[in-house]
């Protein structure tokens, strides 16, 4: 995915906000890219724009070839609000198979896809439930194999585990790690942890704010899999948190240069393309 010189400002009755000023980035195949910053920086707003949930006020975001203006194919996205997001009406099985509406597949494809998504996020038994017969943890397991029943190239998730217990919120960190693997997917996850970020990043983006901005684009070499306890026992996660909590805590006005300290790989336009 290539995010090219992407500004947002939002227009109102009490005047003009620049969320965003220009930002370009690229995530690779099967990256797992992670987006972090204080409040207000514009974390989801970047995100709702690479979804096409929103327009850009300039600048342009490409899948592949192709350019995001809508919601497009190959793109998923999974919410903080699981159960603003999930159809009360419906069982889990139905919730997934709307997401697979649009390809229209034969329905022996859509069983299969389905069992495989329950499957993946530890659901197996629960597809003839309703969200609501299920607690916030597993809800967000549904509406993570929602999003990936359809088989998208691209998930993107808006700190999805802000509203779950610290013991689901690991889980499901680990749960995503393991859904990239198996679906091959490329994540781009909107989070204000810091700790996540570094966790589940294969880089992480620090943003800054007023205007939002990306600050830091900084490559995560922990070893891979990642493990809860073991990874952050790591000097080198200690490091990495620190990195980026001294550039989230940093004032404005000497942002940019240590971001260059900190991550001297923030020439990222020079990577290659991509999802
Ligand atoms: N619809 C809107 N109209 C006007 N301003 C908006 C709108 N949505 C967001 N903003 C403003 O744009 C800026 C970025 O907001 P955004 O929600 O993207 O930040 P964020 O980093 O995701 O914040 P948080 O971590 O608190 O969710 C903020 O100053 C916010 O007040």
């Amino acid at each position: 995915m290539v995010i090219s010189g992407v500004t947002k400002r939002y227009d109102s009755a009490k005047g003009s906000k620049l969320a965003l000023t220009e930002t370009s980035f690229t995530i690779r195949e099967k990256e797992f890219v992670t987006i972090v910053g204080p409040s207000g920086c514009g974390k989801s707003t970047l995100l709702m724009m690479m979804a096409g949930l929103l327009p850009t006020s300039s600048g342009t975001i490409r899948l592949g070839e192709n350019l995001v203006t809508g919601p497009a194919d190959g793109l998923a996205v999974v919410f903080q609000e699981y159960s603003r997001s999930l159809f009360p009406w419906m069982t889990v099985e139905k919730n997934l198979a709307m997401a697979t509406i649009a390809d229209r597949l034969p329905k022996a494809v859509v069983a299969e896809r389905i069992a495989r998504a329950l499957h993946s996020v530890g659901l197996e038994g629960s597809g003839k439930q309703y969200p609501w017969q299920l607690s916030g943890g597993m809800q967000q397991r549904v509406a993570i194999a929602r999003a990936v029943v359809a088989e998208p190239r691209v998930l993107l998730m808006d700190e999805p585990f802000a509203a779950v217990d610290a013991q689901t919120r690991a889980d499901l960190e680990d749960l995503v790690l393991r859904i990239r693997d198996e679906y091959d997917v490329t994540v781009a996850l909107v989070t204000h942890d810091i700790d996540e970020s570094v966790y589940l990043g294969d880089r992480v983006l620090v943003l800054g704010a007023n205007p939002g901005r990306v600050m830091a684009d900084i490559a995560v070499t922990l070893p891979s899999p990642r493990e809860q306890v073991a990874t952050k026992r790591l000097p080198a996660f200690a490091e990495l948190r620190s990195d980026v909590f001294e550039l989230v805590m940093r004032p404005k006005q000497t942002a940019s240069s240590a971001a260059t300290a900190a991550a001297p790989e923030l020439a990222e336009a020079a990577r290659p393309a991509v999802a």
